[in-house]
């Protein structure tokens, strides 16, 4: 079952789902999911130097980004083509029986503007800001504002809650992750590899 806008101020009240800071709530609570703004951190890859991004490298792949901090009244541009990492400005807590799904805003896929690449999946049990894979599929540049309402959150009840949510289980890399997080897919290897051997 999907959260109606009744849903998600009944949960907010009860304080186990968290949306932090929720300053406009008329505004930003929709039918069935919360707007979330744009934060003002920015990580984008280094176009030179980097052979080739490894899963298994020991290398972190922080090594290859750069950090944009936007200052109050300027834009970040994201020009055709460009992939970085942006922020929500808010802080979310999914309770045990909840899962979260990032969305864009139809506004900005009009635009060309895809909020995630990929993943767009915020386990029961997750704390923290959230990611977002930003990328412009058109051919002109588009502004992005700090504090503009950038994505969308839809939540879904579990059938029953998750038995180990996210955060209580040895992976859980991202958990209270504050501002844009690299991948860090190479801490995989040390929570149990995700090679196979060989005969597998
Ligand atoms: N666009 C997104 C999608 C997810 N997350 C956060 C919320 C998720 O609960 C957490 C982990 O996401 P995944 O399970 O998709 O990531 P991995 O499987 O790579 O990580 P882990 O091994 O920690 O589960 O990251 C995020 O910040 N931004």
């Amino acid at each position: 079952m999907i959260l109606s806008d009744a849903d998600i101020l009944e949960r907010l009240e009860a304080g186990d789902l968290v949306v932090d800071p929720l300053d406009d709530p008329e505004l930003q609570i929709q039918p069935a999911s919360v707007d979330l703004r744009l934060g003002r951190e920015f990580l984008e890859f280094q176009r030179t130097n980097i052979p080739c991004i490894h899963p298994n490298s020991e290398d972190e792949v922080d090594d290859y980004v750069t950090e944009t901090l936007v200052e109050d009244g300027d834009d970040f541009i994201l020009h055709p083509g460009d992939f970085v990492l942006g922020t929500t400005h808010e802080r979310v807590e999914i309770p045990a029986d909840l899962i979260a799904h990032v969305e864009g805003r139809s506004s900005l896929g009009r635009l060309a503007v895809v909020v995630h690449a990929t993943a767009g999946l915020c386990d029961p049990g997750y704390r923290g800001q959230i990611t977002l894979e930003l990328s412009n599929l058109g051919s002109a540049p588009v502004a992005l504002t700090p504090g503009m309402r950038i994505s969308q959150l839809t939540f879904t009840e579990l059938k029953t809650p998750a038995e180990r949510p996210y955060g209580s289980d040895r992976g859980s890399k991202y958990q209270d992750q504050d501002g844009p997080q690299a991948s860090r897919i190479q801490s995989d290897d040390e929570f149990g590899g995700d090679q196979l051997e060989r005969g597998d």
